[in-house]
């Protein structure tokens, strides 16, 4: 990026850096809450108010580091195939869980618990060490970071080994798929597929517990990325404004978003529906039991239920345009005049209008949609063709984006003239 002054950009940045350093610390401190550090009670999160203020610094900091690294260390540093080595490592190894809470644990120790000669251990330890997972306070002994605290988390160890079982062998085919089949949008045609005998996604997990086990995990994960977890769904949307309103969330998997909101929002009813073994034991608490129910529901199976409102968060994204036209007109048989649909999914941004901290996790996200389903985020113009193709009826109201969520929601309106409703 050129400087507009005179000013060499390293220096530009570092001014930026400092100045919007200072202002960070100052509303930390404003608010009585701790400075940034590594150590293990280190913050994990920041207030959301501070949101933009720190992608300024997370974008500047980086532009500074990578204008400074030389192209193939650069190059490296993105390719950087061996980090997943030792994240999958020691979550497998139950590493993680050896390392006392506010303690240290030798790396004799580890070695000794899980078997590996020393050096092993020792490699493996300053790996992650060397990525703030875990530190080294004196030679040889290992404690927790910030950072490591985090990844102790059963779920967040459990993504781990998603991606060191499952997503690393799917990518590392994703560029095979791309030769063999460049215009492919089928999701027999992936990077997963010829890593796992030609076998989709769906195919694999309807006949692999396990594996749909650990994919369940994986995704959970998805919930801690900033800006994509359940908690952003209540800010991203007027919910009120919909007043005494029937939802149907469809795909709403086990009913986690459905009775967030149904808690916060107490004029509405939910409707629940997904596949068997997804809704198998769902339960609903006392208190919100008349207010949400499960159906089993084939996603692509005409639409039984009327309601007022259909809500689909991230049911869309995993799926091409042929299946998710297809999604659409399913629902045509319940909708009537006024019935809204609520699509929370992402619509892609174009380059460099948001930091690069964010734009790099939803190109991230992109890709793994290509490695997995062969499906990819849409622009908002991908979303208007896709109404657009499923029924024209379908009318596009608005796109509520609210700022910190990585998802937008889509309001769109069936809209018929009055003398067919
Ligand atoms: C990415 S998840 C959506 C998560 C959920 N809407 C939320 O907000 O957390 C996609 C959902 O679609 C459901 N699904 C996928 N294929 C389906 C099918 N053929 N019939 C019914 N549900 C299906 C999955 O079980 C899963 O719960």
């Amino acid at each position: 990026m050129a400087s507009s002054t005179n000013t060499p950009r390293i220096v530009e940045l570092a001014a930026q850096i400092s100045a919007s350093v200072n202002e960070f610390q100052k509303r930390l401190s404003d608010q009585g809450l701790p400075s940034p550090t590594f150590d293990e009670d280190g913050p994990q999160t920041f207030p959301e108010d501070m949101y933009s203020l720190r992608a300024q610094i997370l974008d500047a900091t980086a532009e500074l580091n990578e204008v400074l690294t030389e192209p193939l260390m650069l190059i490296f540093k993105f390719a950087a195939i061996s980090n997943l080595i030792s994240l999958d490592t020691v979550c497998r190894l139950g590493i993680l869980d050896m390392v006392p809470a506010g303690g240290k644990v030798s790396f004799a120790d580890v070695s000794k618990k899980t078997g590996l000669p020393h050096a092993e251990a020792r490699r493996l330890l300053r790996h992650a060490i060397a990525m703030r997972v875990l530190q080294e306070p004196e030679p040889e002994m290992a404690a927790h970071t910030n950072v490591s605290k985090f990844m102790s988390l059963p779920h967040i160890q459990a993504w781990a080994k998603f991606e060191g079982k499952d997503t690393w062998p799917a990518c590392a085919r994703v560029a095979d798929a791309i030769e063999k089949w460049p215009a492919s949008d089928d999701i027999t045609e992936t990077g997963f597929a010829l890593a796992n005998g030609g076998k989709s996604v769906f195919e694999v997990l309807q006949s692999d517990p396990q594996r749909a086990m650990r994919f369940g995990a994986g995704m959970g994960s998805i919930d801690h990325v900033p800006g994509c977890g359940d908690m952003v769904v209540k800010k991203a949307y007027d919910w009120a404004s919909l007043g005494d309103v029937y939802i149907v969330n469809v795909g709403g998997s086990r009913g986690a978003v459905a009775m967030d909101l149904a808690k916060h929002f107490e004029k509405t009813k939910f409707l629940v529906q997904d596949g068997p073994m997804m809704i198998k034991g769902a339960e609903v608490p006392e208190e919100l039991k008349g207010r949400v129910d499960f159906m089993e529901h084939e996603l692509f199976a005409p639409q039984t239920v009327q309601a007022n409102v259909y809500f689909f968060r991230m049911t869309l994204r995993n799926w091409n345009d042929k299946n998710a036209v297809n999604l659409l007109k399913a629902q045509v048989p319940a909708l009537r005049s006024g019935t809204k649909l609520l699509i929370q999914d992402k619509c892609m941004t174009p380059p460099n209008t948001v930091p690069i901290s964010e734009e790099r996790v939803q190109r991230a996200i992109d890709m793994s949609l290509k490695t997995f389903f062969n499906s990819r985020d849409r622009y908002l113009d991908d979303w208007k063709a896709l109404l657009a193709a499923a029924d024209e009826r379908f009318v596009l109201h608005k796109v509520v984006q609210v700022e910190g969520s990585h998802l937008s929601m889509l309001e769109v309106h069936w809209d018929v003239p009055s003398a067919q409703a």
